[in-house]
């Protein structure tokens, strides 16, 4: 039977400046490099940083255990699109993650259902992993919840290539919000996604996501996508250790 593995992921959003970022990947990176149970077979940890920070987090975090994901791509493999990232460009930089159809994005920048779509199989198309993001809008019960996200998850993957998927589960009304979704909202939510058939995708848990919260979910997700509460490399070691933690409680059994 192959080991679980539990994946941790950090959005940077757009909250630090490129000093800033390339200090915390150099933190990051020693504090993965510490803790020997930080191995991509059995604790994954990847970090998304802005575009223009990609190429030196890469170089700045210098052979520790921590991949680096971009927030967003276009679907296109090149061509007039101004402003635009391709996943080919991505795949060249030696990016392996790419966060597609966040909230923020959907809320803000657009993004539809059909672009999500587009994203998403142009990742697969180039060998980088999307952490496709689902969530519901407003705060309804688990039953609702999982309609959504199962509608959100459908289109998305409808012409998605095979390769692996992380799905990242954010509650939209729990991203910024002070608290996380409570527990067994979480796990619902989370066991409902595990069980769509996508055989090669794990399910995190993002929105307000910080230290204790992996303990309590304890095998009914597949990790964590943290932001605000990563800022801090010492908030992420504690993540980290737990995870590291559960890791070995699993093989215990
Ligand atoms: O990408 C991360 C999520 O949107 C969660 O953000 P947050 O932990 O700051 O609420």
């Amino acid at each position: 039977m192959s080991q679980h593995k539990i994946t941790i992921g950090v959005s940077l959003k757009m909250y630090f400046g490129h000093a800033r970022t390339l200090a915390w990947c150099r933190d990051v990176a020693r504090v993965a490099a510490q803790r020997p149970g930080i191995v991509p077979e059995r604790v994954e940890l990847f970090v998304l940083p802005t575009f223009p920070a990609l190429a030196p987090a890469i170089t700045a975090i210098d052979g520790a255990p921590v991949a680096v994901g971009a927030q967003d791509l276009h679907w296109a493999d090149s061509g007039a699109y101004t402003g635009e990232v391709s996943a080919v460009e991505l795949a060249e930089l030696g990016v392996r993650y790419v966060e597609v159809g966040h909230a923020e994005r959907r809320r803000l920048f657009g993004e539809t259902d059909e672009v999500i779509k587009l994203k998403t199989a142009a990742a697969l198309r180039h060998g980088l992993v999307p952490v496709l993001c689902v969530g519901e809008p407003d705060r309804v019960d688990a039953d609702a919840a999982i309609g959504i996200v199962h509608d959100q998850l459908d289109a998305a993957l409808a012409e998605a290539p095979a390769g692996r998927v992380i799905i990242a589960y954010e509650p939209v009304w729990a991203i910024g919000a002070p608290q996380p979704a409570p527990d067994e909202h979480i796990r619902a939510v989370c066991a409902a996604l595990r069980g769509s058939g996508r055989d090669t995708a794990s399910v995190i848990y993002g929105g307000a996501a910080g230290p204790g919260l992996l303990g309590r979910l304890e095998g009914t997700v597949d990790g964590l996508f943290l932001g605000r509460f990563a800022h801090d490399p010492a908030a992420l070691a504690t993540v980290l250790d737990e995870a590291a933690a559960l890791v070995i409680k699993e093989d215990a059994r």
